[in-house]
C-alpha cells in the first residue's frame, strides 16, 4: 500500500481586517478537511489578516490581534490535521510576511517570504522584512517546502527546499487576476516542477480587494508539469487532494478538472466580481447609475445586474434639453432587457435655475464648457442625493479612455464610489457588450440573450452636452486613441515610437498632452476592478503637477 498525503486546498475569499471571520472561515474548512480525512488544510497567503493589508500590518495593535487568532486557531486544532495559514509575524524590527503550520495544539512551524514583489500593485519591501528561504516542514507523512507566491517566481527559494529533502512544494498565494495571468503562473510553476523534480501544489486567493480581484485558479502539478487538478476561476472551493508515493516520489491522482474560460469571459467576471464584493465589503447591497442610453452606462447597468440581480440596480434616466428621443428609448430598452427599475429626472428645470442664478456673474461671456459641465454637475448632483437618501452605491461609468484623457466632468460624471469599466478601453467596452449579448453564464443574475441592443453600440458616442455633440468632435477616432493610449500606457513609449507605428506626430503629442494633464482628475477618481497590466492607480503612479512633454527639445 503507498502512503498516502491528503491535502484541503481553501481556496476562499478573506475580508482585509477582518481578523476574526477569517479565522471562522479558516476553522470552517478545516472541519471540512478533518472530516475527508486531510493530513494538511492549507488557506492562501495572509488569508488571516486578508491581502493585501497594506499600511494595516505597520499598526502593531493588529498584528497583535493576528497573533492572538492565530494561538487561539492553533488551540481550535489540536485534534485534527495540520492548518497551514498566512498571517504576519512581528520581528525583532520588521514583520515578516509568513506562512504557519498549526499542529498539534501549537504552532509547530512557519516560513516567511523571501522575494518581497515591489512593483505594479505591490509595495512588500516597504512593509516586510525579507527573510533567509527554509527548508521544508514535515506535515503528516511528508517534507513539504513552503515558497511564498513571489518566491515561487524564481528558482532559488524551490531550490533550496528540494535541496534540503523537500518532496512536495506547496505555493500558498495572494495573486490578483489580470489578462494573460493564467498562463504566466502556469508556465512559472511548470519551471519549478522541472528544476526541482518535485510535484507542486499552488493554492490561491479568491474576491475582490478594492481594485484587485484574485481568481482563484488553483491547481496541481506532477513532476513532468502533467496538471492533476484544477480549481475554478473566481469560485470559492474547498476540494481534498489525494498524493500516493509510487517510484518518482509523491504524484497527486487527478482530482477536480474545472473549465479556463477564456479572456473575454475572465475579463467580464472580473468586472462583475469586483463591483460585487467592493459593494459587499463596503455595506452596499444595491447600486444606481446615470443610464443615458450611450454604450458605456449600458455596460455598467449590465455588470451590475449580473453581480447584484437587476432589481437592486437601480437606472436613473437624467434628460436635459439635447437628449435625443433615441436616447431615451435606448435607456428605457437597457433597463428592460435587463429587467432593472429605470426612474426619470429631467435636469432641465434645475438647469435653468442655475442658468439664470450665474446669469449676472457671468455677464459678458459667452457659453462654453462650462455650462455642459453644469448640466453633468447636475446629475451627479441629483444621483448623489439618491444614494443618499437610499443607502445604494453610485457606480461612475468613465471607461478607460475617458479616464486616460480626462473626458469627464469632476464633480459630475465622475461622482461615484466605483467605477465597474475604469480599466476598460473604449474599444474593448464594444468587445465587452458583444461578449454579453451573445454569452450567458450561471453565475449571471440578469436574463440571457441581447441585453445591449445593437443600435446602443453601433451609435457614435456621444455626451449630449450640446447639439449634435459627437465624441469625436474633441478626440481623435476611439481606434486611434486607443491605440496611442496603450503604447503610452502599458508600452511606456516614446512619441518617437508612435510616429514609428503611423501615427501622426500632432496627434500623439496632443494625447500625450491630455494624458498627463489629466493626472489630477484621476487622483480624484473612483476605484475600479484592475484588468491589466497597467490599470490607474497603484500600476501607474505619476506625479501630479508635472510639466515632462516628449518632445526633441526636452
Ligand atoms: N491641475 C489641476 N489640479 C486641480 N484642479 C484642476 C487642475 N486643473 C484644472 N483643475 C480644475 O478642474 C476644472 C476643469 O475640469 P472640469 O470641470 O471637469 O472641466 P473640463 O475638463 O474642462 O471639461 C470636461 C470635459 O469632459 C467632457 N465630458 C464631460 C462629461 C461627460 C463626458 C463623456 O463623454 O463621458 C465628457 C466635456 O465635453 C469636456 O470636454 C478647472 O476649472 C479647475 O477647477
Ligand atoms: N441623460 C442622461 N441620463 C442619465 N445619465 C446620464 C445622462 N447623460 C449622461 N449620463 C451619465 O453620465 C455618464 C457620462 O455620459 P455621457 O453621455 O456624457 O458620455 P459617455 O461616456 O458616452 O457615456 P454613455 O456611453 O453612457 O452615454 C453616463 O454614462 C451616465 O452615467
Ligand atoms: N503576493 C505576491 O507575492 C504576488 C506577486 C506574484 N508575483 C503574483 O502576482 O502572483
Amino acid at each position: 500500500m503507498p502512503d498516502a498525503f491528503r491535502l484541503t486546498l481553501a481556496q476562499l475569499d478573506p475580508k482585509v481586517g477582518d481578523v476574526s471571520g477569517n479565522a471562522e472561515r479558516a476553522l470552517a474548512a478545516w472541519a471540512q478537511g478533518k472530516a475527508e480525512g486531510a493530513h494538511f488544510v492549507a488557506l492562501p497567503e495572509m488569508f488571516l489578516a486578508g491581502y493585501q493589508p497594506q499600511d494595516l500590518v505597520l499598526k502593531p495593535a493588529f498584528v497583535a490581534a493576528c497573533a492572538r487568532r492565530l494561538e487561539a486557531l492553533a488551540e481550535a486544532t489540536a485534534d485534527g490535521p495540520a492548518l497551514g495559514i498566512g498571517a504576519p509575524l512581528a520581528g525583532l524590527e520588521r514583520i515578516e510576511n509568513a506562512y504557519f503550520i498549526l499542529s498539534g495544539g501549537r504552532i509547530h512551524a512557519h516560513v516567511s517570504k523571501h522575494h518581497l514583489p515591489t512593483y505594479g500593485v505591490f509595495d512588500e519591501k516597504r512593509l516586510y522584512r525579507s527573510a533567509d528561504p527554509s527548508g521544508p516542514v514535515q506535515i503528516g507523512p511528508a517534507r513539504v517546502g513552503i515558497p511564498i507566491c513571489e518566491d515561487a517566481w524564481f528558482p532559488d527559494v524551490a531550490e533550496t527546499a528540494a535541496e534540503s529533502g523537500a518532496e512536495i512544494l506547496f505555493v500558498p498565494n495572494g495573486s490578483p487576476w489580470e489578462r494573460g495571468k493564467h498562463d504566466l503562473r502556469m508556465n512559472l510553476m511548470v519551471s519549478r516542477v522541472v528544476e526541482t523534480g518535485l510535484p507542486l501544489i499552488y493554492l490561491n486567493r479568491t474576491g475582490g480587494q478594492d481594485d484587485q480581484v484574485f481568481d482563484g485558479g488553483s491547481f496541481a502539478l506532477n513532476v513532468h508539469g502533467g496538471l492533476a487538478a484544477q480549481l475554478p476561476m473566481f469560485e470559492e472551493a474547498v476540494e481534498t487532494l489525494t498524493l500516493e508515493t509510487g517510484p518518482e516520489g509523491w504524484a497527486c491522482a487527478p482530482g477536480p478538472m474545472a473549465p479556463v474560460p477564456d479572456t473575454a469571459e475572465l475579463e467580464y467576471k472580473a468586472m462583475v466580481v469586483g463591483t460585487r464584493d467592493y459593494a459587499r465589503k463596503t455595506g452596499f447591497s444595491r447600486v444606481l447609475l446615470g443610464l443615458s442610453g450611450g454604450i458605456d452606462s449600458a455596460i455598467v447597468a449590465a455588470i451590475a445586474a449580473d453581480a447584484f440581480g437587476p432589481e437592486n440596480v437601480r437606472c436613473v434616466m437624467l434628460p436635459s434639453r439635447y437628449t435625443s428621443e433615441e436616447s431615451l428609448h435606448d435607456a428605457g430598452e437597457v433597463a428592460r432587457n435587463l429587467g432593472a427599475p429605470l426612474m426619470t429626472i429631467p435636469i432641465g428645470p434645475g438647469v435653468d435655475v442655475i442658468g439664470e442664478t450665474l446669469a449676472p456673474a457671468f455677464e459678458g461671456r459667452e457659453p462654453d464648457v462650462t455650462e455642459e459641465n453644469v448640466q453633468s454637475r447636475l446629475r451627479g448632483l441629483y444621483l448623489m442625493a439618491m444614494s443618499n437618501k437610499f443607502g445604494e452605491l453610485l457606480l461612475t461609468t468613465g471607461n478607460k479612455s475617458e479616464v486616460a484623457v480626462g473626458y469627464a466632468t469632476l464633480y459630475g460624471d465622475m461622482n461615484g464610489g466605483w467605477n465597474p469599466i475604469k480599466d476598460l478601453y473604449k474599444t474593448e467596452v464594444f468587445d465587452a457588450c458583444r461578449w454579453r449579448n451573445a454569452n450567458h453564464r450561471p453565475w449571471m443574475k440578469a436574463p440571457a440573450g441581447e441585453v445591449i441592443p445593437p443600435r446602443v453600440i453601433d451609435k457614435p458616442p456621444s455626451a449630449e452636452l450640446r447639439p449634435d455633440q459627437r465624441d469625436d468632435d474633441s478626440l481623435p477616432p476611439y481606434p486611434v486613441l486607443d491605440a496611442i493610449l496603450r503604447m503610452l500606457i502599458e508600452g511606456d513609449a516614446a512619441i518617437a515610437d508612435i510616429v514609428a507605428a503611423g501615427h501622426d506626430r500632432a496627434t500623439a503629442e496632443r494625447v500625450e498632452h491630455l494624458l498627463y494633464i489629466a493626472e489630477y482628475k484621476r487622483h480624484q477618481s473612483a476605484p475600479g476592478p484592475k484588468l491589466g497590466a497597467k490599470a490607474f492607480w497603484l500600476d501607474r503612479r505619476y506625479p501630479i503637477a508635472s510639466s515632462w512633454r516628449d518632445r526633441e527639445d526636452a
